[in-house]
């Protein structure tokens, strides 16, 4: 049979129609009638009524979440598995992911038993064959056993627009290899659905019970002093959904770390004795979380132990001292974002991936911005000045990412340094 499929051509004209312009469809033949048409085997429905059709690929089945985008070049795997990204979608504005296939070492999850946060990922390009030496497993296979449905064909540069100029929107992503969906149905789940203001997602990603990290990283770490396999500093990290390298980072700091469930009391917390605390990154609306996580941070707070917090870490650090935070319209979700240390006036170039911000405005007497984002102002870091204790709203674990920011986890080390002292 002979067909001929038009190349893709983007039609940014189009970028803010009801349709977005999209790849050719794969191709459904009945040999026996003698005819083949294109058929959209997977969808995204926004709750504004927009559709967007293309490829399926990993997991088939219905998905509703928040569709962000996220800038990074490398690191798909890393992202996938960051468990902050909880009910969202992801759009990857780089056109070709899934090609170096995945492995057993780039998971950022610690929680292996619980299911992926993300709920799908939606990209230009067809995935392929997987070329590189350390895949152990093929892009599809790995969505497949991760329940991660994925779209391809889709003008991802157009949908970014959209998100910039619209917001985050709440979708239904569907993948169905027979390509039949009941986009109506859809249309009414995305617009039905709570959305990711007001909701507390760390429950389902927290660890259950305390438990030791001792595993250091693959690569060594910038700007940390050697600690050659001495443990200096007992830390006590707070669970909201951690990521791997953060713990990592720390080990290799020269820190000793327990890990508890974001629901530890401050007893059982100072019970352990820490000389520091690690407030993690993690999923969902701050002002939810902290409904059950400030008391326990004021209590800490109150025993002068140094405090580090990090993405949700630093956001509810701001609101145990009284700030607020709010839902950000287009989200940071990136590795090439420009933020200022106004500490030292020098920038550097962070990993990113949050939907909320501390609102400067709200920030109390007894706390000074010490970071802010080059791209839209918004703030990026604080530090107490009645307390020890800092936080940075990007990610300094980097991974992905480039690794500017790993000096604050020596600045973590020299804040117990001398408390003790
Ligand atoms: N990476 C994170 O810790 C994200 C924090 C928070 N859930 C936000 O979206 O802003």
């Amino acid at each position: 049979m002979d067909f001929w499929i038009e190349p893709f051509k983007p039609d940014f004209k189009a970028r803010m129609t009801q349709d977005l312009p999209s790849s050719p469809l794969p191709l459904r033949t009945d040999e026996a009638k003698g005819w083949s048409k294109p058929v959209a085997t997977a969808v995204l429905v926004l709750a504004d009524g927009t559709v967007l059709r293309g490829s399926g690929f990993g997991a088939i089945g219905e998905a509703v979440a928040e569709v962000c985008f996220n800038t990074a070049m490398t690191g798909y795997q890393e992202i996938l598995t960051d468990p902050s990204y909880a009910e969202q979608i992801v759009t990857f504005t780089f056109p070709h992911i899934g090609n170096v296939g995945t492995n057993e070492d780039d998971f950022e999850t610690t929680n292996f038993e619980a299911q992926a946060s993300v709920r799908g990922l939606i990209v230009l390009a067809p995935i392929t064959n997987p070329s590189n030496h350390r895949s152990t497993s093929h892009f599809d296979a790995w969505l497949k056993s991760r329940s991660i449905i994925g779209l391809s064909g889709i003008d991802t540069r157009a949908l970014t627009t959209l998100i910039r100029e619209k917001g985050m929107p709440n979708a239904v992503i569907a993948h169905h290899p027979d390509g039949i969906f009941d986009i109506e149905a859809l249309k009414a789940k995305a617009a039905a659905w709570h959305g990711i203001d007001g909701m507390d997602l760390v429950p389902p990603v927290t660890s259950s019970k305390p438990h030791e990290w001792t595993a250091t990283g693959i690569l060594p770490a910038r700007a940390l002093q050697p600690n050659n396999g001495e443990n200096r500093h007992r830390v006590v990290a707070i669970d909201y959904g951690v990521k791997r390298s953060i713990l990592q980072l720390l080990t290799e700091a020269g820190c000793a770390v327990t890990v508890v469930p974001a629901t530890a009391s401050a007893q059982e917390i100072a019970a352990l004795e820490p000389d520091g605390i690690f407030l993690s990154n993690g999923p969902g609306d701050p002002a939810e979380t902290a409904k059950y996580a400030v008391p326990i941070i004021q209590d800490l707070l109150e025993r002068k132990i140094p405090t580090f917090g990090i993405c949700l870490g630093h956001q509810i650090l701001a609101l145990a001292i009284g700030a607020k935070t709010h839902k950000m319209r287009q989200g940071h979700h990136g590795a090439n974002h420009p933020v200022l240390d106004k500490t030292t006036g020098k920038v550097e170039i962070v990993s990113m991936n949050h939907g909320f911000a501390v609102d400067i405005e709200t920030l109390p007497p007894q706390a000074v911005e010490t970071h802010l984002s080059l791209f839209d102002g918004t703030n990026c870091g604080i530090a107490l000045t009645d307390r020890p204790a800092f936080s940075v709203q990007h990610h300094p674990e980097a991974s992905p990412g480039p690794r500017d920011s790993h000096y604050l986890f020596q600045r973590f080390v020299t804040l117990m340094e001398q408390a003790k002292a």
